[in-house]
């Protein structure tokens, strides 16, 4: 028994994908399912879409990797975090759609809390702010708009979970209700510093704490699934939210370490070893991964718009086909022309957390064209990357300047923004060769439960470098660039 099954349930899409007892991918499946826009600002997922989709990968995977499900040591799940399901504990049935983590639905619920002074208090207990972005104000919309649900909620008849622990309700036949400390921490309802729910957050929400999950390590045993589904039961051994799962995959296990994932959007995270550090710079104090009942913290800058500011060239404006046109694109542009974007698509996340501007361009003239807004677009991912190192190293005294970024998802195929990236951090941008790191992070901590894989140090070592970029700019035209930035990023908060 010597193969993992890494189920990544992403924003997306759900994917599945086997790992030999070498780490090596042996096979994957994936499939996308709708998503759903009922009102401006609002994003919902059909809870059964999300558990179909992902049992049809995992059946897809197992029968193409060609291996006898007997094979297969453990399962590793990581999620797209902060999405929130309610079910009937005794049919299953989800009470609302799954609430997304890019719902804007709450900001009326977020402000008035901040209003009435809960602010501090938030940020003291959880690390996270008071944002519609975490889970906890989705929770409590579903309550109060679902008729009967608290009441329903206080007699233990309906469970609340993040997508993990729904996924894990329906593989365990609803034998097992938990969570990790990863998800568990972004919900705004957890202590990420002493561990376990918060019962005064949970007050503040009006949230009956009968419904939440238990929480465990990121490795440990999560339950295993029911026989009829895979053929046999095999057991969930690895929990872990997405980026959190990628740093891990990007071995940053040691203080100082820092990995940023450029998907839709990007989440940049610094491991701060086991002391938390409290940010005051608007960046989240997160759990990195818990393992053998110790929490080892970061610090993570959350940015709404990366590769999605290419699919708006692709979608929105029609100037490419495909996002890698981006790259030629970018290379033609004229250098004498300096546009600078701000994708505030849907407002600002780390660290300006403003949710009511809007994006903007600037510095047009008559020759702006595809190529300038490919190049600009590129290089605002850059920018909101060094945005959050700037964050960070006022935070985080022994951070110092980064040495390296290591960096992943799909944007990070992108040689153009890479080396913008680099050039406008000044520090090198290291790319590996799996790019698959968050599929890899969780099926690493199943196969460590497991005894299948090295342990962290072993693991470690068998990141392999793809390419390097190294900082190629001159200082003071990356000090001018950067200063034009932070300019353009005021207007846009003012207009
Ligand atoms: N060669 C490329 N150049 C620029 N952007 C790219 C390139 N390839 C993919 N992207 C961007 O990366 C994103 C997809 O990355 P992925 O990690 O699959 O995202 P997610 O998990 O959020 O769905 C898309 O937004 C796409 O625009
Ligand atoms: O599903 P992804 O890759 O877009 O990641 C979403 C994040 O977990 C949101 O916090």
């Amino acid at each position: 028994m010597s193969h993992i099954l890494a189920i990544d349930q992403g924003t997306t899409s759900s994917r599945a994908i086997i790992f030999d007892g070498d780490m090596q991918v042996v096979a994957s499946a994936q499939e996308e399912f709708e998503q759903h826009y009922p009102n401006s600002g609002w994003v919902e997922h059909d809870p059964s879409d999300l558990w179909s989709s992902t049992a049809a990968t995992c059946r897809s995977v197992i029968e193409k990797a060609g291996i006898p499900e007997g094979d297969i040591a453990g399962i590793g799940i990581t999620n797209q975090r902060e999405t929130v399901v309610v079910w009937e504990k005794e049919s299953g049935r989800a009470i609302h759609n799954a609430i997304v983590w890019q719902d804007r639905r709450t900001s009326d619920i977020c402000r008035q809390l901040k209003a009435d002074g809960y602010e501090d208090q938030v940020i003291e207990k959880t690390g996270l702010l008071l944002d519609p972005y975490f889970s906890g104000t989705k929770l409590k919309w579903i309550l109060d708009h679902v008729d009967g649900s608290r009441e329903r909620a206080r007699r233990g008849e309906l469970l609340f979970g993040t997508v993990d622990t729904y996924l894990i309700w329906r593989m365990t036949g609803g034998k097992r209700h938990v969570t990790d400390a990863t998800n568990a921490c972004r919900t705004l309802m957890y202590d990420s510093f002493k561990g376990g729910w918060s019962t005064t957050i949970c007050k503040m929400l009006d949230i009956p704490m009968e419904m939440l999950p238990e929480v465990c390590d990121s490795a440990a045993e999560f339950g295993v699934t029911r026989p009829d589904l895979f053929g046999r039961e095999i057991p969930i051994l690895g929990v872990a939210g997405d980026q959190q799962a990628a740093t891990i995959g990007q071995a940053c296990f040691k203080p100082g370490m820092l990995k940023s994932t450029y998907g839709t959007g990007c989440f940049a995270l610094l491991n701060t070893g086991d002391e938390p550090v409290r940010s005051q710079n608007r960046l989240l104090t997160t759990v990195a991964y818990q393992l053998d009942g110790k929490p080892t913290y970061a610090l993570e800058g959350s940015i709404f718009i990366a590769g999605a500011v290419v699919q708006w060239l692709r979608d929105g404006l029609k100037i490419i086909r495909s996002a890698s046109e981006t790259q030629g694109l970018a290379e033609k542009a004229d250098d004498t022309q300096d546009l600078v974007l701000v994708p505030a698509f849907v407002g600002l996340g780390a660290p300006y957390w403003n949710a009511e501007c809007r994006g903007a361009i600037y510095g047009l003239t008559r020759g702006s064209g595809p190529e300038e807004f490919a190049k600009a677009a590129l290089e605002s991912v850059g920018y909101q990357t060094r945005d959050l190192l700037e964050a960070m190293r006022a935070d985080w005294d022994d951070m110092g300047h980064p040495e390296t970024l290591r960096v992943d998802g799909g944007m990070s195929a992108s040689d153009w923004a890479m080396q913008f990236l680099s050039d406008i951090i000044g520090a090198k941008v290291d790319r590996p060769e799996v790019l698959e790191t968050t599929a890899l992070g969780a099926a690493w901590l199943a196969g460590w439960r497991a005894g299948v894989y090295a342990d962290r140090d072993g693991f470690a070592e068998r990141w392999r470098l793809d390419r390097c970029f190294e900082p190629g700019m001159d200082d003071d035209l990356r000090a001018e660039k950067y200063d034009r930035w932070k300019r353009a990023v005021e207007a846009t908060m003012s207009v």
